[in-house]
């Protein structure tokens, strides 16, 4: 790691126990000195504070790896062009921030420390900047709920019709916002399906306690209802140059875009063959299986494995899904694309690393709201 990492690393942990606190004094140092921002924020707050702490945790890992996450912060100005953020705000926001922490840090912080969150921020904020500068598209669509299912007790899966097209690539996410329900309150879902001609986009979406957005997403969303979709985000796609075997790893709900790549893969795949490991917690929240199962019926490549971690008695594999895929292969030659939970990528990530998979051959996107 860099020195400038190092510092980073150094002066986050510093604050890393009052993340509470640092977020709220940020939040009260930037509407403070600029009242006009207020607006771009949610009524209610909680939900919000965490994520500016989540970004900064994410900042922090950017910066130790600057080319990789080059188009990351291109894709998040992009995506932040929903809120109408004007150049003027990123300086403002670098300015709270810093002061935020060196609020909550005590005697141990310094100026180099300073310094050192100044040059990473602005780093950020040029990169997000010039890819929001670039985009020719709106800042959000609108768009149609036109289906929406529950699937289980938590579980919806919904259909929506853009006003306007929007183009993406199979295993991207983007941000969506219910004005109705819940205005400028945004989260991120992956896109279930590949493009498609009529531009419907398809999104699977787990009430978890306290995810407001989505909540309110399986449990009040109606048909009729409108939506606001921001810029797609996201490098979990295919090589269609790559002839290797294919092993998608799914737990839950992070099935969306590894739906979505499969979709693709339907429309023109006859040589590889494609092994679907789709884990979840019981045979009830193996939601999309009817449809997984049509797929495997219907294309001879493709194998579908289920596994349930808290049903004793369900006759598929038991266990994590990280776990599950260990008990087939040999892998050493396949591609791999895994999405689920954080905890469960990281599993899965660490089964793959003991099974000799080379980390270039897996993809991945590690999820985190802004
Ligand atoms: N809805 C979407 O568009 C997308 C969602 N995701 C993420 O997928 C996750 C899905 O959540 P749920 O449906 O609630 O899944 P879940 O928590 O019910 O987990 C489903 C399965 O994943 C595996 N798993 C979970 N935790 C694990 C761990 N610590 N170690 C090993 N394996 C583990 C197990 O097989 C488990 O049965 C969420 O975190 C969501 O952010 C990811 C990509 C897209």
């Amino acid at each position: 790691m860099g020195d400038l990492g190092r510092m980073l690393k150094e002066s986050w942990s510093l604050v890393e126990e009052h993340q509470d606190k640092v977020a709220g004094y940020f939040y009260a140092r930037l509407f403070l000195s600029n009242p006009a921002l207020r607006d771009l924020f949610p009524v209610h707050m909680d939900v919000q504070r965490s994520r500016l702490l989540d970004a900064v945790v994410r900042a922090v890992q950017t910066l130790e790896d600057p080319e990789k996450f080059d188009e990351y912060l291109r894709a998040l100005g992009r995506d932040h062009r929903k809120f109408h953020v004007e150049p003027e705000h990123y300086e403002v926001v670098g300015g709270a921030l810093i002061e935020a922490m060196r609020q909550y840090a005590g005697e141990q912080w310094s100026v180099e420390y300073d310094q050192a969150w100044a040059d990473a921020y602005a780093t950020i904020a040029s990169k997000m900047l010039s890819g929001a500068e670039a985009d020719t598209n709106p800042p959000y669509w609108y768009a149609e709920v036109v289906a929406h299912e529950r699937r289980a007790k938590d579980i919806a899966v919904f259909t929506v019709q853009p006003m306007q097209p929007l183009e993406f690539r199979a295993g991207q996410y983007l941000s969506v916002e219910c004005p109705r329900i819940q205005p400028r309150l945004w989260r991120t879902y992956s896109v279930a399906n590949a493009p498609r001609r009529d531009n419907t986009l398809e999104f699977h979406v787990r009430a978890v306690g306290a995810g407001w957005v989505s909540s309110a997403l399986v449990r009040r969303l109606e048909v009729g209802d409108m939506v606001r979709l921001a810029a797609p985000m996201g490098t979990m796609n295919l090589d269609r140059r790559s002839t290797r075997d294919t092993v998608f790893i799914a737990g839950g709900t992070g099935l969306a875009p590894i739906k979505s790549l499969l979709e693709e893969l339907t429309r023109y795949n006859r040589t590889r063959w494609v092994h679907l490991f789709f884990g979840a917690r019981n045979r009830e929240d193996l939601y999309d299986l009817a449809e997984l199962n049509r797929l495997a019926a219907r294309y001879p490549w493709l194998s579908v494995v289920t596994s349930c971690s808290d049903d004793p008695t369900f006759p598929g594999e038991q266990g994590d899904i990280s776990e599950v895929v260990a008990r087939y292969g040999p892998w050493s030659e396949h591609d791999f694309f895994v999405s689920g939970s954080g905890p469960m990528v990281k599993a899965t990530l660490k089964t793959l690393a003991e099974l000799q998979v080379p980390s270039i051959r897996i993809k991945y996107d590690s999820f985190t709201d802004f």
